[in-house]
């Protein structure tokens, strides 16, 4: 589904993406880790069009992501951002008209998506006439996954999309949204900064590191077959709290 060839970025003197080549396939599951600044971010960027590549090229379903492709195949891709990226002064359904209004959807329809995207995100529908102000931080962020489906997108891209909430919550929400990928058999691609939740929802893991993909593979791979001893380092550094209840 994404096809990078020799992919590089940089920001003024600092080479943030050295050459790089990598396939997503279709209706998998990758999942960007690795320490803060190594580029998570930059990759998805520019994987959604926000960001140009200095050289290399990107395709998406079989074409090239260029200025002239890009409006259509963006509508083909779903993005969402850690805080939910929705508009404080507009509701819940006002949010997610947003797109589907400019295509000129009418407003039966819209409704119609807004319902069906509020039961298969279990959002209460109470929430919808509510501002992002007036629910929760999981509720937002569930928000914010409506709207990057709404367009019934081939992908969809996250970026740290449950860094900021509660472990609980956190955790109900990866189950939701592993079940949702998986009904709807999206290609997901997924930046986050912990281990479980890499390995959660990611069919491959790419640990990003010096500007490059230092390892590619499971989870498993890189703890039995690391490719460099940061790739130790780097899984070890997660602590994991040790007790002896049976759960
Ligand atoms: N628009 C920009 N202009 C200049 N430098 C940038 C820009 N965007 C990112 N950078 C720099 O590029 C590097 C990679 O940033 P990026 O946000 O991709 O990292 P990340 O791995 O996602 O980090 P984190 O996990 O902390 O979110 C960082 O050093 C960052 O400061």
């Amino acid at each position: 589904m994404f096809e990078l060839t020799d992919v590089t970025k940089s920001f003024g003197e600092l080479c943030v993406l050295q050459p790089t080549t990598l396939r997503m396939e279709q209706g998998a599951s990758t999942v960007l880790i690795g320490p803060s600044g190594c580029g998570k971010s930059t990759l998805l960027r520019m994987l959604v069009g926000l960001l140009k590549p200095d050289g290399g090229t990107i395709r998406f379903a079989n074409e090239f992501l260029t200025p002239q492709t890009l409006p259509s195949q963006r509508l083909r891709m779903g993005y969402v951002i850690q805080d939910g990226g929705l508009f404080p002064h507009l509701t819940v359904a006002q949010n997610l008209s947003l797109m589907p209004k400019q295509l000129e959807w009418n407003q039966t329809r819209i409704d119609q998506r807004i319902d069906e995207l509020m039961d298969l995100t279990r959002l209460p529908k109470e929430t919808r006439h509510r501002f992002p102000q007036q629910i929760s931080g999981g509720q937002r962020q569930r928000v914010g996954i409506m709207r990057a489906l709404i367009l019934e997108p081939d992908a969809i891209l996250l970026d740290e999309p449950m860094g900021a909430l509660d472990p609980m919550v956190r955790y109900e929400l990866q189950e939701d949204l592993r079940q949702i990928f998986r009904t709807l058999n999206k290609t997901v691609v997924m930046v986050t900064h912990d281990l479980g939740e890499a390995e959660f929802f990611g069919d491959t893991i790419c640990l990003l590191y010096g500007g490059k993909i230092l390892q590619k593979g499971t989870l498993q791979d890189m703890a039995t077959s690391p490719a460099s001893p940061y790739v130790t380092s780097f899984l070890k550094a997660q602590r994991i709290p040790r007790f002896e209840a049976t759960l």
